[in-house]
């Protein structure tokens, strides 16, 4: 489960993140929207240990994240909008590197499993990462996440820059892993893809969480004109 229990993130005499109690569940995909500056990153940020909370906590199965502390970090898999991964290693050895760091071992056998899981099309498998496209990238992010079995992955605008056939595939393997249980949190600006992949929708302004709404009950056309609204 993912807690943020009266968080607060202050820069000086400005108010970034403002008491934002939230709970994520198990199988939930949970989408941050808000204009730029809502504080949507910091959220993810204060969750990764990146940056210290001024007041009250973030919380990963029970566990307060404290920054650089090891115990948190094997539940959490990051992908940012561009995953950094190594551009002369192919993705295999990409996903062996990063598993093994986790400590875990993998035949190249269950390697592979990794990748056709996440939709990697095999003749990558094997070729250096540097010419990988941007969707491409986001796949063996993913795989290193379901490898290193993590239980909650953090994503800032992971489908920004996507074409849309990338998006879609994206947005069907995030789907996979909220039916397999894991948690979601996605920054985006993407409305329509939040209310395709989302279960829970929150909507920011200016550091506050101002609405969460379940994904079900809301279409597109309406959660926009919601979000023009709020911000
Ligand atoms: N290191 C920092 N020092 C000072 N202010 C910061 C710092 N990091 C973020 N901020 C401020 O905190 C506020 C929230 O920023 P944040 O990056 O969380 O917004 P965001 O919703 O993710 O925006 P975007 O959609 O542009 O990514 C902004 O006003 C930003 O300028």
């Amino acid at each position: 489960m993912l807690q943020a229990i009266g968080l607060t993130k202050k820069y000086k005499d400005h108010t970034a993140l403002n008491k934002l109690n939230l709970t994520i569940e198990a199988g939930e995909i949970y989408c941050l929207l808000g204009q730029n500056g809502a504080g949507k990153t910091t959220v993810i940020n204060l969750f990764l240990g990146f940056t210290e909370a001024t007041s009250g906590e973030a919380r990963i199965n029970g566990l307060v994240v404290k920054p650089n502390d090891p115990s948190v970090k094997k539940f959490l898999a990051y992908i940012p909008e561009v995953v950094m991964l190594y551009g002369n290693l192919n993705s295999m050895e990409n996903l062996d590197f990063f598993s093994k760091i986790a400590g875990f071992t993998y035949t190249s056998q269950e390697l592979e499993d990794f990748l056709l899981q996440v939709g990697l099309q095999p003749e990558a498998f094997y070729r250096p990462l540097g010419n990988y496209s941007k969707g491409m990238r986001q796949k063996v992010g993913i795989a290193i996440a379901l490898a290193k079995n993590a239980d909650v992955l953090l994503m800032d605008e992971p489908t920004s820059g996507l074409d849309p056939k990338a998006t879609n595939e994206f947005t069907e393997l995030v789907k996979s892993l909220g039916k397999q249980g894991k948690i979601v949190l996605m920054a985006t600006h993407d409305i329509f893809n939040a209310v395709n992949v989302g279960t829970t929708i929150g909507i920011m302004r200016q550091g506050t969480l101002v609405h969460e709404l379940s994904a079900a009950d809301i279409n597109a056309n309406d959660l926009q004109k919601l979000y023009l609204e709020t911000i």
